[in-house]
């Protein structure tokens, strides 16, 4: 199977990018969502976060306190290294599992793997090809803390906690600018998909020798 890889600071605009994939039928694995899914109750990681910040890191329904434990390791480098160490081969696993239940239907599919962390992690290894989602600094501390009602300072910390801007463009086989509106993503997503279409046929071509 041919993946895609695509990656960008907080948000810069993976999910939107992300949707306008799905429209065109292709399988979105969302590394967002799998580290949820790692942590819901009755998963042994949650139990592990509760032992180390104590009950109080849970909501009344017994679900993690999200809010609660971001401020926690984005103010606090060593609870966040703890929480990596703990989650990122969980969530690679898991990623790993969904790419192979996720066969392709026809030698022109691909699939993608959007993570703000690719290339902070190994999970660059699990792809073909990485698209960088591009704002500034300004763009993504300004439609952030409009989504999330978060807070600038708190918006600057996850930044640092992330590959530097220009690193994440240098390692980009495409870059989309999503500076502009919605709307001036769609014609860009539409090329990229005729090109990953287009490649995906030639590595199942190349592949059956
Ligand atoms: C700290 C947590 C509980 C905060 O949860 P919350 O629901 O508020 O945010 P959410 O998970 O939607 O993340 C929002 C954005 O924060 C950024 N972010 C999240 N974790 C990290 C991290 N470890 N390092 C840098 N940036 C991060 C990403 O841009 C992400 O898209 C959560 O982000 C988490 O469990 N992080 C550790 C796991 C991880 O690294 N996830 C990233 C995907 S692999
Ligand atoms: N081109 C755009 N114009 C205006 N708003 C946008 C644009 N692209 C995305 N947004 C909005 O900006 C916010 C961040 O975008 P999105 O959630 O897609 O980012 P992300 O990269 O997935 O973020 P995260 O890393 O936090 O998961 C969202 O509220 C989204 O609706």
């Amino acid at each position: 199977m041919f993946v895609v890889g695509l990656t960008g600071g907080i948000g810069s605009g993976k999910s939107a990018v992300s949707r306008l994939f799905e429209q065109r039928n292709i399988t979105v694995i969302d590394a967002d969502q799998v580290a949820r899914e790692v942590v819901e109750p009755g998963e042994p990681a949650l139990s592990k976060i509760a032992q180390r910040f104590g009950d109080g890191i849970l909501l009344a329904d017994g679900n993690l306190d999200r809010k609660a434990l971001r401020k926690i390791v984005f103010e606090t480098p060593r609870q966040r290294d703890w929480l990596e160490q703990l989650l990122h081969p969980l969530i690679r696993d898991r990623i790993l599992l969904k790419l192979e239940q996720s066969q392709p239907h026809s030698n022109a599919e691909y699939a993608i793997l959007a993570s703000p962390l690719l290339l902070e992690t190994d999970q660059h290894l699990l792809v073909n090809h990485i698209v960088v989602v591009d704002v500034d600094e300004a763009i993504q501390i300004s439609r952030t803390t409009a989504r999330d009602m978060s807070d600038t300072e708190q918006v600057k910390a996850i930044i640092a906690a992330q590959i530097p801007r220009a690193e994440r463009i240098a390692k980009a086989d495409d870059l989309i600018d999503n500076s502009g509106t919605i709307d001036d993503l769609k014609p860009l997503i539409e090329q990229l998909h005729n090109k990953f279409l287009h490649q995906a046929r030639q590595e199942r071509e190349s592949d059956h020798g």
